[in-house]
């Protein structure tokens, strides 16, 4: 679960956040859209304690980002637009290592296990990482999110520069994450891809959330429309 309230970011003299209030609860999937400098990375930013708000707090899983930021992270995973992993290192060696890193040890099998549930293609499991395109090295962030057992997901812009194969491949997995009762919050600009996966769809405009709707309430055209209406 993820809960903003009144999260409020300044830089100096300019409001990058106000008055942030958003609820998102087990198995949703919330895309939020908005122009460039909207401030759907900074409402991230703050959710993965990298910066601190103004004011206001955000909780995940009831526990406050502000009083416990070493606590949060062991409930979240974040899945930047490009995963950065070693590319030296296989799929797998990065996906033990990182696991290690978050106080999880695996066997070799179970390891094989997570990539696969990602739709990693096994042959790919034992080659060097630099070797991956951007949606495989995508996959090995979701499995890195499995092992950890992270129960709320961060992904920023997930879907961008992939090609509409491996789209489709992430939107699914982003699916399953939902149905096996995990939390996804995605900042994207994709507007068809969020109508696609999301169950809620929250539209914000100069740091202020001006649209939370659910998603089944729309075609992708509708959706499309309303945010031209709105930013
Ligand atoms: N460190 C900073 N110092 C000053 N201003 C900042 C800083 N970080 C972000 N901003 C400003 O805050 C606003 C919100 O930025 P943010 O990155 O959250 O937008 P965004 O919605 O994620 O945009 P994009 O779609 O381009 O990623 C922007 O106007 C940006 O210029």
């Amino acid at each position: 679960m993820i809960k903003t309230v009144n999260l409020h970011k300044k830089y100096g003299n300019f409001t990058a956040l106000q008055s942030l209030n958003l609820e998102i609860g087990s198995g949703e999937i919330y895309a939020l859209l908005g122009q460039n400098g909207a401030g759907k990375s900074t409402t991230i930013n703050i959710l993965l304690g990298l910066i601190k708000a103004s004011s206001g707090d955000a909780y995940i899983n009831h526990i406050s980002v502000t009083d416990q930021p070493q606590e949060i992270k062991k409930n979240l995973a974040y899945i930047p637009e490009t995963v950065l992993l070693y590319p030296n290192l296989t799929g797998l060696e990065n996906l033990d290592f990182f696991s290690k890193i978050a106080g999880f040890s695996y066997s070799k099998d179970a390891l094989h296990d997570f990539l696969m549930r990602t739709g990693l293609q096994a042959s790919a499991h034992d080659k060097a990482l630099g070797g991956y395109s951007k949606g495989m090295r995508q996959k090995v962030g979701i499995a890195i999110a499995l092992a950890k057992d992270a129960k709320v997901l961060l992904l920023d812009e997930p879907t961008s520069g992939l090609d509409p194969i491996a789209t489709a491949e992430f939107t699914e997995i982003v699916r399953q994450l939902g149905q096996q009762g995990r939390t996804v919050l995605m900042a994207t600009h994709d507007i068809f891809n969020a109508v696609s996966v999301a169950t809620n769809i929250g539209i914000m405009k100069q740091g202020q959330l001006v649209q939370n709707l659910p998603s089944k309430a729309f075609t992708a055209d509708e959706l499309q429309e309303l945010y031209f209406k709105t930013i």
